[in-house]
This record gives C-alpha cells, sequence and structure tokens, in this order.
C-alpha cells in the first residue's frame, strides 16, 4: 500500500475546456471524494485513485456544467458505489442532492456545503474548514468569475453569492476554481478580496461589466446542459 502520511490532495486538468479536477481524501480511512470530474478524463482519475488505494464515495459537481460533459456517470460503472452529488437547486438528477449548510463527510475529514448561486441557480462551493479550501467551481474564478448570461445567470445573484458565501471566509482559505484559461491554479480569499478586477466593484458596477461580456457560448454547450442535467449518462449526450 502506498504510504499517504496527511490529507491528500491532487488537483487535475482537463486540457480541452480548461477544467480543474479535485480529488481529496482522508489518510486514515482513504474515503475520499471527486469534485468536477470530466468525462474525457474520467479513465486517468480512476487510475490516480486506484494508484493510490483511494475510495471515492462521493463524485461532487460544483453545478450543471456547460462547457464539458461531467465524469461522474462514468467513474461510477468503475467504482459503483459513489454516489455523484449536485444541488437541489440545480434541477439535475443525482443520487444525492445536497442543500445550502449540509456537511459531506469522507472518513475523518468534511466539506461545508454553501450554496453560490448566480452563474446557475445550483451553484455550490465546497468548503474545508480544517484545512483552509474551498472549491469554488464557476461562482469565483481567479481575478474573475462565472459568466451570467444563461442557465440561470444573474450577476446581482453572483455578487451576493460571493461576498456572503466566499469573501466571508477567512483571508488565509485557499481557494481553488473550476476553470483557468491562463494556467493559473489557485487564489485565496485575501486576494480576490483585493485583486478581483469585478468583484471589488460596487454591485452595480458588476452588473454592468457581466452584462456586457459578450463571450461566445462554450463550444460543448448543446452537448453539455441536457447531458449534465441526467448526470452525464451517455444516453443522453447527443452525437
Ligand atoms: N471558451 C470556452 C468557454 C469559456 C467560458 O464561457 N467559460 C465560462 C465557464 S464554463 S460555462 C465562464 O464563466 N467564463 C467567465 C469568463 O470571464 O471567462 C469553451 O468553449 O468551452
Amino acid at each position: 500500500m502506498v504510504k499517504l502520511g496527511r490529507f491528500i490532495f491532487r488537483q487535475l486538468v482537463e486540457y480541452k475546456s480548461n477544467t480543474y479536477t479535485y480529488i481529496l481524501g482522508c489518510p486514515a480511512t482513504r474515503q475520499s471524494v471527486i469534485i468536477d470530474p470530466v468525462v474525457d478524463t474520467a479513465e486517468r482519475d480512476a487510475r490516480l485513485l486506484k494508484e493510490l488505494e483511494l475510495d471515492p464515495i462521493y463524485g461532487l459537481n460544483t453545478h450543471v456544467h456547460a462547457d464539458h460533459v461531467t465524469g461522474t456517470h462514468a467513474l461510477k460503472q468503475i467504482f459503483p458505489h459513489m454516489k455523484a452529488v449536485l444541488s437541489d437547486k440545480s434541477g439535475g438528477k443525482a443520487d444525492k442532492l445536497v442543500k445550502d449548510g449540509e456537511i459531506i463527510k469522507f472518513g475523518e475529514e468534511e466539506l461545508e456545503i454553501r450554496s453560490t448561486p448566480g452563474h446557475t441557480n445550483g451553484c455550490v462551493t465546497y468548503v474545508s474548514h480544517k484545512h483552509k479550501m474551498a472549491f469554488t467551481g464557476d461562482a469565483l474564478l481567479v481575478r474573475g468569475c462565472g459568466r451570467t448570461d444563461f442557465q440561470q445567470g444573474n450577476p446581482r445573484t453572483l455578487y451576493k453569492s460571493v461576498w456572503k458565501q466566499i469573501f466571508s471566509l477567512p483571508d488565509d482559505y485557499d481557494l481553488f476554481v473550476g476553470h483557468n484559461y491562463v494556467g493559473v491554479l489557485q487564489t485565496s480569499v485575501a486576494e480576490e478580496k483585493a485583486l478581483n478586477p469585478r468583484l471589488t466593484k460596487s454591485e452595480d458596477e458588476f452588473a454592468e461589466i457581466m452584462n456586457n461580456l459578450n463571450l461566445p457560448n462554450p463550444k460543448q454547450m448543446d452537448v453539455a446542459v441536457p447531458a449534465n442535467l441526467e448526470d452525464g449518462d451517455p444516453a443522453f449526450i447527443k452525437h
């Protein structure tokens, strides 16, 4: 057995959509979770979980993604007891629908669920207070944030979510995001409160910025959204 002395933390990249996936594991029990796996890299992630002799009990989606198909369904074919998790506000299917304030436990570790809508209604941030880490999905990105122009997006909702649920965490919490398009892997509460070019503005200025981003839709959107509402089940992937 590979010796894993302390909290297990791995950050993995899926390069087609620049998505970050995270594996967290309890060294005492080997129970683990995987946050935001992608179908294209599910086999790679499964291999790593097996190499580290981790037992993934939850596949945690931060939201119904629009730019890639989730890997939770694919991973469940390899780890049949793993439960796919999604917010009860997402409108999507999962084995476990979670609410704001709920706690996810794996071995001696736990994650608090904080509802952070605005990019989508069902966005959540997973917080490990023990390790001073939060996994924000697309609610907050490094020096940015998730777009608010589709899937129930609302800039004013997002602004309130970030300030109430993420920037209220202590300054020294590290933040791990859903995407980065220039290769920056992580940030912190203090850093984003001081340097985020969108969220350091007033709510009105933020709404103005977000309503004028004029971004093209994600390339995989028409395939990803219907599939992710069904936990990435291949029967719902359009070819
Ligand atoms: N070009 C990418 C999609 C880029 C994009 O729209 N990213 C989203 C998160 S995934 S829905 C976003 O919120 N971006 C915010 C920003 O400011 O860039 C693709 O085709 O996949």
